[in-house]
């Protein structure tokens, strides 16, 4: 990380860490006054969205469906695979609430990301003690992308959406695969609702 001045704000974005064992320790170590902003979504989304994305990266990979069952006569839900073990949210904050309390740790609904961008990002600038400098003026929604774009890119005049990797076409997924994980999921949305005292409104 590069050294921060006084009155600056360093950010670091990666991903990985949220479901990376090692992490909080390592980010304790270094600063145990980091703040921490978690971007979560429906973790059924979540997991088609992650296997839309390795789909665009390796066309050849086997279908969502059978992927997400070790065994799919009885229905046992491969939770080793990396696309469904990443949207236990309730599991991996455990592990940051060894090092982090709960005060220091944001999470960011994806859903309102997209139906609400600017009062997300209140969120986010009231959670690291920023004046809300961004507000609805910054955005306005794309009919073609779908999504909501900034109406000005910084240092520049013009609108700027995000890239084509972001917003992708999911692919069809066999509604029975789609409940049964919705049933997976929902004690550990519950327990992760309990913990966060926010209900995101996966159920
Ligand atoms: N404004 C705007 N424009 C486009 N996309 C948006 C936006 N806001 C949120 N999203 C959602 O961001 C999802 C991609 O982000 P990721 O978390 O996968 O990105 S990352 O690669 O892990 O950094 C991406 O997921 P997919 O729809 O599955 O592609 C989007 O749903």
């Amino acid at each position: 990380m590069p050294k921060t001045l006084e009155g600056q704000i360093t950010m670091e974005k990666t991903p990985s860490y949220f479901v990376t064992r090692e992490a909080p320790s390592r980010i304790y170590a270094m600063s145990r006054d980091t703040k921490l902003i978690v971007v979560v979504r429906d973790p059924v989304t979540r997991a088609i969205s992650d296997y839309t994305q390795t789909l665009s990266k390796k066309p050849d990979i086997p279908t969502f469906e059978s992927l997400t069952f070790k065994n799919r006569t009885t229905g046992l839900i491969d939770t080793s695979w990396s696309a469904i073990q990443i949207g236990i949210y309730a599991k991996h904050l455990d592990n940051w609430l060894q090092f982090f309390p709960m005060s220091q740790i944001l999470f960011v609904s994806g859903e309102r990301l997209i139906s609400d961008p600017a009062g997300e990002l209140g969120r986010v600038q009231d959670f690291l003690g920023l004046k809300r400098i961004i507000t609805d003026k910054h955005f306005y929604f794309n009919q073609t992308k779908g999504f909501p774009c900034l109406k000005k890119a910084e240092g520049s005049s013009k609108p700027h959406c995000l890239g084509k990797t972001k917003g992708r076409t999911h692919p069809n997924i066999d509604p029975e695969v789609v409940q049964r994980l919705r049933d997976f999921y929902r004690p550990f949305n519950m327990k992760f609702y309990q913990m966060t005292g926010h209900n995101f409104g996966w159920d």
